[in-house]
């Protein structure tokens, strides 16, 4: 027998597993790196955070992505040659972080990537006739196995949308386990790159629950303060404050077909980029509009989006909202949540126990180890599959 398949085998047996997962989101800020250690499957797992660490990206690796990144026209070379070296540096990533953190790579049963998403294509946004949903994440899972010589488990949400999805939101299989409270509603919002939610009913109805993206988290905010401002993202949100929010220009940000597709929807950068802002301040006669005062209005275009959401999709009261990634650290967006959702206590996960940064790489570790033994979940219109692809490590 392939001694790879005996290892697998092993490992899916085990009654406890160590496992890495990996993010690298649309923000582009780092690599996230979560070792957990899991034990069973599904509905019952039990897993704990051992350790989490964010590698920061240097400017040269940031520009080399930027260039192919939810561009319609790239370099084929350049895809090509990104494909095989994001692998290899997130397995040096790792190895770094296994050496600091003094733990043998014998002792980790699998590596979970999510690998980099360079174009998200769900056929509500690329309307091309004939062809369904589409995504593509790079970083070859061959290229981490075999420079860590750990098993790895990638490319999750090609069968998404094999079956029917549109790849992503994924966060529901990790927020049902992470997240769910019999006698409590509660909402995980993240608000990373873009925003996403999962509804968790307090009546644990797996039918009930809802998973979406909503819309831009900190994507636009990103790209003004890049652009205007030579900053890599509003710290602390001094810029909005600085500035004044345009009502105007907010209604006409709010203005587009996206926001009233049926539930559950993605997007991301292809979609809420520059240009569409340029868009929204030509329709308003706003394109000279100050640019504290317009970092301002997309902070609010992200917190309006996000909190009418909530308001028209959820009328019972008492619901609980739990925020987490980078937009949780924008005082500007989680203040006006704050005020434009009265009945709903907004904490973040750090209450349910969750490094709200750490949320979404433990979402892959938790899918990878369900790809190895776990059992297809029904949840909400979701597709009930295991995702995640075998490479194995020699
Ligand atoms: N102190 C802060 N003040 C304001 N914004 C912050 C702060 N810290 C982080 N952010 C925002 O969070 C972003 C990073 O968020 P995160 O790491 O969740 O994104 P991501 O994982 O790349 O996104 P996605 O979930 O879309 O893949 C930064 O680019 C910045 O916009
Ligand atoms: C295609 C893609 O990479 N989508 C990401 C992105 O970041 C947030 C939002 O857009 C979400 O849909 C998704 O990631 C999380 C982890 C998810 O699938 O739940």
């Amino acid at each position: 027998m392939n001694k790879n398949l005996q290892k697998l085998f092993n490992a899916a047996q085990r009654q406890q597993r160590l496992g890495i997962g990996l993010m690298s989101g649309t923000s582009l800020d780092g690599l996230d790196i979560a070792l957990c250690s899991f034990e069973g499957s599904g509905i019952d797992t039990q897993f704990r955070l051992l350790q989490f660490t964010t590698i920061p990206y240097t400017p040269d690796f940031k520009l080399a992505v930027q260039q192919v990144f939810a561009q319609k026209q790239v370099s084929l070379e350049q895809v090509t040659l990104l494909n095989a070296y994001i692998g290899s540096f997130h397995a040096k990533l790792i190895l770094q972080a296994l050496t600091i953190w003094k733990v043998p790579v014998a002792g980790v049963d699998f590596i979970a990537s999510h690998g980099q998403t360079i174009y998200h294509a769900p056929k509500h946004q690329h309307q091309q006739p004939g062809y369904d949903s589409a995504t593509l994440q790079i970083g070859d899972g061959d290229h981490i196995a075999i420079k860590t010589g750990i098993m790895t488990i990638s490319d999750f949400r090609q069968k998404h949308i094999a079956v029917g999805g549109e790849g992503a939101p994924l966060a529901l299989y990790g927020d049902v386990l992470l997240g769910s409270q019999p006698g409590e509603d509660r909402i995980l919002l993240n608000i990373g790159g873009i925003a996403n939610l999962t509804y968790l009913p307090g009546d644990s109805d797996l039918s009930k629950v809802i998973c979406t993206d909503i819309g831009p988290g900190n994507t636009l905010i990103d790209a003004a303060c890049r652009e205007y401002f030579d900053q890599p993202f509003d710290e602390d949100s001094k810029i909005a404050y600085s500035g004044k929010v345009s009502e105007t220009l907010l209604d006409a940000l709010l203005y587009h077909p996206f926001f009233n597709e049926t539930l559950p929807k993605t997007t991301g950068p292809e979609l809420f980029n520059l240009s569409y802002v340029a868009d929204a301040q030509q329709a308003t006669r706003l394109l000279n509009i100050g640019k504290a005062d317009l970092v301002a209005t997309l902070s609010a275009f992200t917190g309006r989006a996000i909190a009418q959401f909530i308001r028209s999709n959820f009328t019972s009261g008492n619901i609980k909202l739990f925020a987490s990634g980078g937009g949780a650290r924008n005082p500007f967006i989680m203040e006006y949540l704050t005020n434009a959702l009265p009945g709903v206590s907004i904490g973040n996960t750090d209450a349910l126990g969750i490094n709200p940064d750490a949320k979404e790489a433990i979402l892959f570790a938790l899918l990878g180890n369900e790809a190895l033994c776990g059992e297809p979940l029904a949840i909400g219109t979701n597709p009930a599959v295991l995702m995640g692809k075998f490479s194995f490590a020699f």
